[in-house]
């Protein structure tokens, strides 16, 4: 049910409850547990235009996150295949045991036409008799998705030390190690295992502090670049983020580097103002680029920064998203800061864009 009053029945998979969220839809062809595990979608019921689920189990290796962080599932059909080499089961039972409700058997195309028409709007996947009226009011009485803080809620309690990459190495231009790696702090407001990963692979060693981490703490570790990480919610509601990224940018010649959430957030400090796009943005083949060079390049998110709010006297805009225009990336002039919209480390997606990790480790390496 969503909350303008259309129903769509289907059936029940993975928990039955009543999950409510923001709904949105993501049109990646790959990546099903990658997405569900992704902390950005916390809050949220995901639409999959992919027509059918399942059909690669769960497996360690995809996980983004030690735990699905979406709200609910949607989908056409699972994947009838079942077999029992997967490692950790299948879609259906793991969203069970993570008490994840799903709904299939949904014409999620007719669905997707009507987000993209009316807007992301929140709404409910219901399978415990929960009467339609009832349901329709608690719905309506949910939170909208711009002004929530959701990082809190999502980051680690805890500072921890990372420093593995993935076992996959796809290429050499997307790996370097230096004799001595680089001291990375990366603030963590919902980040994703494989962004950790491919920091790892460029030569980073990174120490992950909490959402709420002081400018003290962060440079106690003497990071020799600080990462901003992606998250959900809205990012102009995480503002003692903001005020940390003000107090970082304004160090000398600190290198920092921000993923979606995190770039908003360096956007912010440096006096800009983000917007709730219609639908956002959730998929694996948004074309990024600018002055003929393009990336294809995998993307989830709701909110963009608002090119004209940006001090155009100190930030330029290296990428657009070339479907609507929208700020794809940036860097400010005067310092070696810059941010992506969009997600390099991809997981799912194509890697067209792994240079920007390339990018963050040679800001390091130069000034050794
Ligand atoms: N993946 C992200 O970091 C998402 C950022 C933010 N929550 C948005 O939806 O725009």
């Amino acid at each position: 049910m969503l909350a303008d009053g259309t129903v769509l029945r289907g059936e029940s998979f993975g928990a039955r409850g009543t999950a409510i969220g923001e709904v949105v839809f993501n049109t990646g062809m790959t990546g099903y547990q990658e997405v569900m595990t992704d902390p950005s979608y916390s809050g949220q019921l995901v639409t999959f235009t992919y027509p059918e689920l399942g059909n690669t189990g769960i497996n360690a290796a995809d996980q983004e996150a030690d735990r699905p962080h979406v709200r609910g599932v949607i989908a056409r059909q699972l994947s009838p295949c079942t077999s029992s080499w997967r490692s950790e089961g299948d879609l259906d039972g793991w969203l069970l045991r993570h008490g994840v409700v799903g709904i299939r058997a949904i014409d999620t195309r007719a669905l997707v036409r009507h987000l993209r028409d009316g807007g992301a709007i929140n709404g409910a996947i219901c399978s415990d008799g929960t009467s339609a009226s009832a349901l329709l009011d608690q719905v309506r009485s949910a939170p909208s998705m711009q002004g929530l803080n959701l990082a809190a809620s999502v980051t680690t309690p805890n500072p921890y030390h990372w420093d593995q990459p993935c076992g996959v190495v796809f290429d050499a231009r997307m790996q370097s190690q230096p004799d001595c790696p680089y001291r990375v702090v990366a603030i963590d407001f919902g980040i994703k295992r494989a962004i950790l990963e491919r920091l790892a692979a460029h030569g980073c060693e990174v120490t992950v502090l909490p959402a709420d981490a002081s400018l003290e703490q962060v440079l106690s570790y003497k990071p020799e670049g600080v990462f901003l990480s992606n998250g959900p919610g809205d990012p102009a509601a995480v503002s003692s983020a903001i005020e940390l990224a003000k107090s970082l940018i304004a160090l000398p010649d600190l290198p920092l580097f921000g993923i979606c959430l995190g770039h908003q957030i360096l956007g912010l400090a440096l006096g800009g103002t983000t917007f709730k796009l219609g639908y956002g943005h959730r998929g694996l083949n948004h074309p990024c680029g600018s002055s003929g060079q393009v990336e294809i390049t995998s993307q989830n998110h709701g909110f963009a920064l608002v090119p004209e709010s940006l001090p155009a006297d100190r930030v330029r805009v290296t990428h657009h998203n070339l479907n609507d225009h929208t700020v794809a990336a940036l860097e400010l002039l005067e310092a070696p800061v810059f941010g992506v919209q969009y997600h390099p480390e991809a997981s799912p997606g194509p890697h067209d864009a792994d240079h920007h990790f390339a990018r963050f480790a040679a800001l390091m390496a130069s000034r050794r």
